[in-house]
């Protein structure tokens, strides 16, 4: 039964039009709203593929051969579109192609959507300088798009989502472009987006080891496994070829397990594992 507060993936199978085999296999995943889920995989796994049918870019603008079931809460990217649409924000993983490049500066862009939702003129400027100060863009307000560097604009895309305060926040590997530095502030800052469900596609384990309430690994379009990271990392095959945090390789190689002999896999299951060894 369809339960309102959780995202639920009910054996999901896609194929798309003109090919022959299936992208995604059986696909059966829980997660309750207001979560920060982390998917993972190997190369070609689906991860974009199962971002673009949460958010119902498949099948209402790309075709194919979809079955199975899905729900974000009461609404289905196959049944209630419209609806689940206005809630969503999609960062796609190339952010120069869902800008909509009819704006002269980067402020311009990020009012697009308010404006196309008659968001009054006040309320827009400050959601825009709330929203570039989050992402670190203010300098960048009056500068046109064009300009940017890779990072910023990711950073872009990212304020074009969030500006209309969606619900639910697909995003599809947000931070390839970014530095170090500002691929941690990004993390850390997810952290603290309340009421929103977050579905973010990495490949930054370590970050997303710190901020994911779950994990959903995805091998060969197969869901292999889901559950927290402690789990999901402390369960990983070696012929799955998925990479592991430093915190968890440093505390393998000294032998630091948590009491119930996974290793950590996070800083604050680190500093509690090295506690409890030092109180004993
Ligand atoms: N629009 C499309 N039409 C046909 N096949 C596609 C399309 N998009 C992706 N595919 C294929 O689907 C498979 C899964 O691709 P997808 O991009 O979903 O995986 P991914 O795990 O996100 O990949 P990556 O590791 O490159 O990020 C690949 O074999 C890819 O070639």
């Amino acid at each position: 039964m369809a339960n309102n507060q959780q995202i639920s993936i009910n054996d999901l199978s896609f194929t798309y039009r003109h090919d022959s085999n299936a992208v995604l296999h059986h696909i059966s995943a829980t997660a309750p709203l207001n979560s920060i889920i982390g998917i993972i995989g190997n190369h070609h796994a689906g991860k974009t593929t199962l971002c673009r049918i949460l958010a119902g870019i498949i099948p209402n603008m790309m075709a194919g051969d979809l079955s199975g079931d899905v729900q974000l809460g009461p609404l289905s990217p196959t049944q209630n579109w419209p609806a689940l649409n206005q809630q969503t924000g999609f960062v796609l993983q190339d952010p120069a192609s869902q800008l909509s490049g009819l704006a002269d500066t980067v402020a311009d862009e990020i009012a697009f959507d308010l404006l196309n939702h008659g968001v009054a003129n006040t309320e827009i400027q400050h959601r825009v300088t709330e929203v570039a100060r989050q992402l670190q863009l203010t300098g960048q307000l009056q500068r046109s798009p064009n300009s940017l560097s890779g990072g910023q604009l990711q950073r872009l895309a990212i304020a074009t989502a969030i500006v209309t305060k969606p619900a639910i926040l697909i995003l599809d590997d947000p931070t390839s472009e970014m530095d170090p530095q500002g691929r941690t502030e990004f993390f850390n800052w997810l952290t603290i987006i309340e009421k929103t469900t977050i579905l973010i596609v990495s490949n930054e384990i370590d970050d997303l080891c710190e901020i994911a309430d779950r994990l959903w690994l995805l091998v060969d379009g197969e869901l292999v496994n889901q559950g927290t990271p402690l789990e999901v990392i402390n369960q990983l095959k070696p012929d799955w070829q998925i990479g592991t945090p430093q915190v968890y390789q440093l505390a393998r190689s000294m032998n630091w397990s948590l009491g119930t002999d996974l290793f950590p896999v996070n800083v604050n299951q680190l500093r509690g594992c090295l506690h409890d060894r030092h109180s004993t």
